[in-house]
Parts: structure tokens; C-alpha cells; sequence
């Protein structure tokens, strides 16, 4: 089949996909009418709405990347002799098989995964090719006769453009060349946890956002109810990657930073290093637990509650033996009070039925809420306030000192306490590790809702505390956890996936690793790669894909004049640019890269990004500017697509 050919099909796909449109706009409009109640037409309608803005926002033209020929071999199964065209999204004319199948349909996948040596009954692979700009025509193909032993690999002409074109705007999905290793982890099951050790660019980042699409897909239903959250390191990084699931038909997925899942309120407060580490460490889930286990006490008295003509008791005896039983259950804190009250509410229903009257609903109700009954729960077992209990720990030494004495050292619990503790709870100020403790507080007073499926990106560099965070919302739900060991710069940063998955609550999750860069150029990343020696961590080394590239490391005598200077080269060529620098020399640079298509980076904000150009000013500032310097480089000198400045004015490097 030649290009015409191709063009014509082409032409007829974008008519169905017109008559998609017209047609889902038109149940927009008698779906409104047509559904029985309010409540259902309005949900149809936000559905159908919500549809057909997707289909009509998608870029109008690309409507397949891909075609399966299934041979006539017994290998192809129900597939034999059949052809497929494979696009973004499923689509179908009025009647008929449809023209275009959606890329995470089963027979999809071997798109991705046949080769020359297990073909799995395809006996043609192509690939096609459009331009860049919209409206986008379609220029080209590629083919792969698969039963004739060829196959390109990362060779492929198409895959090579696709990864060398110019970064502008926001990420973009994959889906038309996901190599077969990230594949597997895309289609990986539901119930499946996986880690992803990834080296720069490896495509973590890309595998993450398309397991989600994939999944919601796969699993619609069960997910559209339990809900698929992406975490991300900071706010840049998710405006980046903001657009990938919508381009892929998913408008559902929140996608967050951990401190804007755990609070809407942003952190009022910067803790010292001191007091941070010891809020970060695992210990302190251990300390929350024996603050609360220590406000649960025995009672002094037994109840005696008026009934009518009775006086219903309850002794301190059976209240003592009632608490012991309960507590054994290792419920969280609020259910436990819940069972408590429940308990004593038995007690006074058996009393009044042993004279003989029997208790409805109601009566159960109001004892357990009559002020005899919840004045021996608020005694015993009080309720509890996340914030109250934070404070009195941070601002009562003997408190804190009950519950973490052998767990933190009398200097760890010092680095707790507050100098000058606020005048009540409400003027507190938190900080960012705060936030996480008055989850876990919470957490441990009452399970959080939690997600069908969270997909964790830079996971190396979360705390065990925040860990624990997100193993609370994933209890029925797998986790797919992303990062680099090497790219670590928290100071609690990871230094091995194992214990890592411990705190996330998934120890046995499989961990993979993706070695194969699609970002970084060659030489860029071997000489990135020379800081690896320098880091406490050992991870499988990236290879990149890509032998374009320019590298450029010059000793400067005024790095401020060379970085203008290399901007205005760079403003020249195609594509985004970014000068990145140690934070303390970003407010110098200011003025010199005034330019939209410029982005000037604190070095700490350059997680997950990456930029056409990248021009690095004084590495070694980088590097002196925090404890895991070395790493933070790193990150740094791998976020460029195609072009690495480092401006220096020291001797070496
Ligand atoms: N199979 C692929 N085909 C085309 N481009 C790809 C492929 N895999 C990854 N890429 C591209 O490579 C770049 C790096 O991918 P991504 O950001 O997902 O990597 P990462 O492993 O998360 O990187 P980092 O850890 O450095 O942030 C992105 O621009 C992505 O679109």
C-alpha cells in the first residue's frame, strides 16, 4: 500500500472521526432530555460533555501512528490474515469493525512487543510519520517484514526523529514508540506494584503517565470509583507533564505534589535540618502510636445510667476488661473509640433486658450519645485532634518524653520541642514535615480514603514519613513507584529500593530497571555519568539512544557574561532553553536571560524537567550549595534534550 493509499484511508478516518464528533455532540443534546431523572441526565450530560470536549481537543490529524499485518499462520490466532490500524484513540464509522483500534487494546500490545524472533503472528509492523506542526500531515512510513527477519530497533528512522524533535511546550505522550521493556511495565496488572530504577531520561516519567492511561482503560469502571492519583516533586514538574494523560483521552487523574495531597494549607514554617531529619524518620510513626495509645486510660468509675424507673451500671471492672479487649484489636485510634462505645452500649442493653424490656434502634443510639457514656469515652478514650496532639508533643517535654523515650534520643527529642511554642493550637505554624506528621496522626485515628492506583514519580527522594503517607492511600490499591537513586537529593533521599518499598508498604514489589536514555545525548550523559563514582549509591548505569547532541564545558572568567553569551547562541536554534544555577546565584542571572523562550532555574527545581539547551553556570557552586551536591549536578546536567553548556571559572572538570 503507498502513500495515496494511505492518504485515502487517512481522509476516510478523519470523516468517522467527524461523524464521532456530530454524533456524540447530538446525544449531548437529547441526553439531556431523554434521561429519566434529573440526577441521571445531569451525570450523562457532564459525561457526554466531558467527551466530546476530549475528542474534540485532540490534535486533528495523527488519528493512527501505527499498522499490524497478522500473517496467515496459525501463530496469528484469531488474528489471522487480519490488518489493524493502531491510534490514540478507537475509532469507528456508523456501523462496521472499527477503522482504528486504541493502542491499549490487547491486540495493541503487539505493536510494541513482536519481533523478528517472536513475531506472535505479525508478519508486517508500521510505523508513520507526520509532521510536527498542526495541522499535521501525514508524511511518511516505515516498514518492519517481521517475517522476514527485519526489525529496526531503536534504529528506526521514526523513533529517532520523534526523540531528537525540539522540546516546545508541555510533555508529550509515547504511545507511537514505546519500546517493548517500557511496554511491559505499562501493561503491567492492575493489582501489580512496580518499581522503576531508572537512569536520566530512561522514559520512568513517560511509563508512569501511560500505565495510568493504560490502566484506566483496562479497568475503567473499578478505577473511574477508586480513582488514579499521580504524585510528582513540585508544582513545574506537574505543569510539565500536566498535558500527557488529557492528550490521551484521560481527564480524570489528579495529579499532585505529596504536600498538596496532604494539605490544602502550604507549610507556614521551614523546620531546622535537625528538627526535619527527626520528623522524616520511620521512628516517629512508632512515637505518634504511643502518644496516642497513652491518652487511652483506665476508668476510676463505672457507669450508672438512669433508664425510666431503672438505673442501668455498668462496673469499672467490666469497663477496665472492655478496654483491654478492645485495644488488643489494634483498631486506628477513632475506630477503636467507636468499638469502646459500642461495647458499653451492649452492657446497658443487656441490663435493661434482664428486667425484661428490649431496646430498639433508637434506644441504642441516644445511651450510646447520653452524657454518662460519653463522659467515661472522653475520659478514657478522648477524642482526638491531629493538631491538638502535635502541639502537645512539640510543647510538653514530659509528653513527648512518654511516648518517645527509647524510640529518639533525648537530643532527637530536644530538636523536637518548640523555643518559643505558639500561644494555642490554632496559630501554630507547620512546617512541611509537620503536614506529614498530622497525617500519619490522622492516619492512625482513621483510615484515609484511599486510590485504586498511584503512580509515584522521583520516589527516591521521599522520607519514610511520606512513604508511609502514600501506603495509607494505597492499602487496596497497587503503587507504581519511579525514581533514581542516583538523582536523590533529599536529605533523606533513598539509598535502596528494598527498604524504600517497605516504607511504601509494598516490601515484595518487583523492581526493574530501565537503562536506555531517550533524553540525553551520548555524550552528555557519559560525562554526567562521570559524577556517579562520586555518589554513596550504586545503580544500573543509563546508556543513551541518542548520538546527536553537542557538549560544551568551558572555563570562563565571568560566568555571568558567558552564560548572556551562550543564551544568545542558543536563541538562534530551535527549541527551549534553560540556564541553570546554584539558587543563590539565580537572582545575579536575572537580567541576562530575559527572553520568553528562556527558563532561568534554581538548581533545586530542576527535578523531571528537561530543555532543548541547558546552560549550567558554575557547577561547583552546585555541588558545594547542599549535602548531596553531587546528585543535585546530576539531575542538572541531565535535563538537556540536545545541548549542555557548563560555564566554570574554577580549575577542573
Ligand atoms: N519510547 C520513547 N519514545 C520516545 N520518546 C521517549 C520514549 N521514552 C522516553 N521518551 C522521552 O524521553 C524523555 C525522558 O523521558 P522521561 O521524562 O519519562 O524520563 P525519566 O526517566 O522520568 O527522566 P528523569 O529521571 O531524568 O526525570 C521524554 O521527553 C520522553 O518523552
Amino acid at each position: 500500500m503507498d502513500l495515496a493509499a494511505e492518504r485515502e484511508f487517512l481522509d476516510r478516518v478523519k470523516r468517522a472521526r467527524a461523524w464521532m464528533l456530530d454524533h456524540a455532540r447530538m446525544r449531548v443534546v437529547t441526553g439531556d432530555q431523554v434521561a429519566g431523572d434529573r440526577y441521571t441526565a445531569e451525570t450523562l450530560g457532564r459525561m457526554l460533555k466531558s467527551y466530546v470536549k476530549e475528542l474534540a481537543d485532540e490534535p486533528d490529524g495523527a488519528v493512527f501512528f501505527g499498522r499490524l499485518w497478522f500473517g496467515d499462520t496459525e501463530d496469528a490466532g484469531d488474528h489471522r490474515g487480519q490488518r489493524y490500524y493502531i491510534g490514540r484513540r478507537r475509532i469507528t464509522e456508523e456501523q462496521g469493525p472499527p477503522l482504528v483500534i486504541d493502542w491499549r487494546a490487547p491486540v495493541s500490545a503487539l505493536f510494541y512487543q513482536a519481533s523478528a524472533s517472536d513475531r506472535r503472528g505479525v508478519a508486517v509492523r508500521r510505523r508513520y510519520g507526520w509532521t510536527n506542526r498542526t495541522p499535521v500531515h501525514l508524511t511518511g512510513f516505515e516498514d518492519e517484514r517481521l517475517d522476514r527477519g527485519e526489525e529496526l530497533g531503536t534504529a528506526s528512522r521514526l523513533l529517532t526523529e520523534e526523540i531528537e524533535r525540539p522540546r516546545v511546550g508541555p510533555m508529550r505522550d509515547i504511545v507511537a514508540t514505546i519500546q517493548p521493556e517500557q511496554d511491559d511495565l505499562v501493561r503491567a496488572d492492575l493489582d501489580q506494584s512496580l518499581c522503576v530504577q531508572g537512569g536520566p531520561g530512561t522514559g520512568k516519567t513517560a511509563v508512569g503517565l501511560h500505565r495510568a492511561a493504560y490502566l484506566l482503560y483496562a479497568h475503567r469502571r473499578q478505577l473511574k470509583r477508586t480513582g488514579v492519583l499521580v504524585i510528582g516533586p513540585n508544582p513545574a514538574f506537574l505543569a510539565y507533564i500536566s498535558a500527557v494523560l488529557p492528550a490521551l483521552g484521560e481527564v480524570d487523574v489528579q495529579q499532585r505534589t505529596l504536600e498538596g495531597l496532604l494539605s490544602e494549607k502550604a507549610p507556614a514554617r521551614v523546620d531546622d535540618d535537625a528538627a526535619a531529619l527527626v520528623k522524616h524518620d520511620a521512628r516517629m510513626a512508632e512515637v505518634v502510636r504511643r502518644a496516642l495509645a497513652g491518652l487511652i486510660s483506665a476508668p476510676t468509675d463505672g457507669i450508672v445510667l438512669p433508664d425510666g424507673s431503672y438505673r442501668l451500671r455498668v462496673t469499672a471492672a467490666t469497663l477496665v476488661r472492655e478496654i483491654t479487649m478492645v485495644r488488643r484489636e489494634e483498631l486506628p485510634y477513632g475506630v477503636g473509640r467507636e468499638r469502646f462505645r459500642t461495647r458499653i452500649v451492649a452492657h446497658l442493653q443487656r441490663e435493661l433486658e434482664y428486667h425484661g424490656e428490649s431496646p430498639i434502634r433508637k434506644w441504642l443510639d441516644k445511651t450510646g450519645r447520653s452524657r454518662p457514656v460519653v463522659a467515661v469515652l472522653d475520659a478514657c478514650w478522648p477524642k482526638v485532634r491531629p493538631e491538638q496532639l502535635l502541639h502537645d508533643l512539640y510543647a510538653d517535654e514530659k509528653f513527648l518524653a512518654r511516648a518517645a523515650d527509647g524510640i529518639l534520643t533525648e537530643k532527637e527529642q530536644a530538636a523536637l520541642l518548640w523555643t518559643r511554642p505558639p500561644r494555642s493550637v490554632k496559630s501554630a505554624k507547620w512546617t512541611a514535615a509537620d503536614l506529614v506528621l498530622l497525617d500519619e496522626i490522622a492516619g492512625a485515628v482513621e483510615h484515609p480514603d484511599g486510590f485504586g492506583h498511584i503512580v509515584v514519580d522521583e520516589a527516591q527522594d521521599l522520607s519514610p514519613m511520606q512513604c508511609r503517607a502514600l501506603a495509607r492511600r494505597s492499602r487496596h490499591g497497587a503503587l507504581t513507584v519511579l525514581g533514581d537513586l542516583a538523582q536523590g537529593t533529599s536529605p533523606w533521599a533513598a539509598a535502596d529500593w528494598r527498604a524504600q518499598l517497605g516504607h511504601l508498604g509494598k516490601p515484595d514489589a518487583p523492581i526493574t530497571a530501565l537503562t536506555l536514555g531517550f533524553r540525553v545525548p551520548a555524550v552528555v550523559l557519559s560525562y554526567a555519568n562521570r559524577l556517579l563514582p562520586l555518589m554513596r549509591t550504586t545503580v544500573p548505569i543509563a546508556r543513551s539512544v541518542r548520538g546527536d547532541g553537542e557538549l560544551d564545558v568551558r572555563r570562563v572568567a565571568d560566568p555571568v557574561a558567558a552564560a548572556v553569551d551562550r543564551v544568545r547562541a542558543a536563541l538562534t536554534r530551535e527549541g527551549s532553553i534553560a540556564v541553570i544555577a546554584a539558587d543563590a546565584r539565580i537572582a545575579e542571572l536575572g537580567a541576562a536571560v530575559l527572553d520568553e523562550r528562556v527558563t532561568l532555574l534554581p538548581a533545586t527545581m530542576a527535578k523531571g524537567l528537561e530543555f532543548d539547551h541547558v546552560v549550567v553556570v558554575e557547577p561547583a557552586e552546585i555541588v558545594a550549595a547542599e549535602p548531596r551536591g553531587a546528585h543535585r549536578l546530576y539531575v542538572v546536567l541531565t535535563r538537556a534534550v540536545t545541548r549542555l553548556d557548563v560555564l566554570h571559572s574554577g580549575a577542573e572538570h
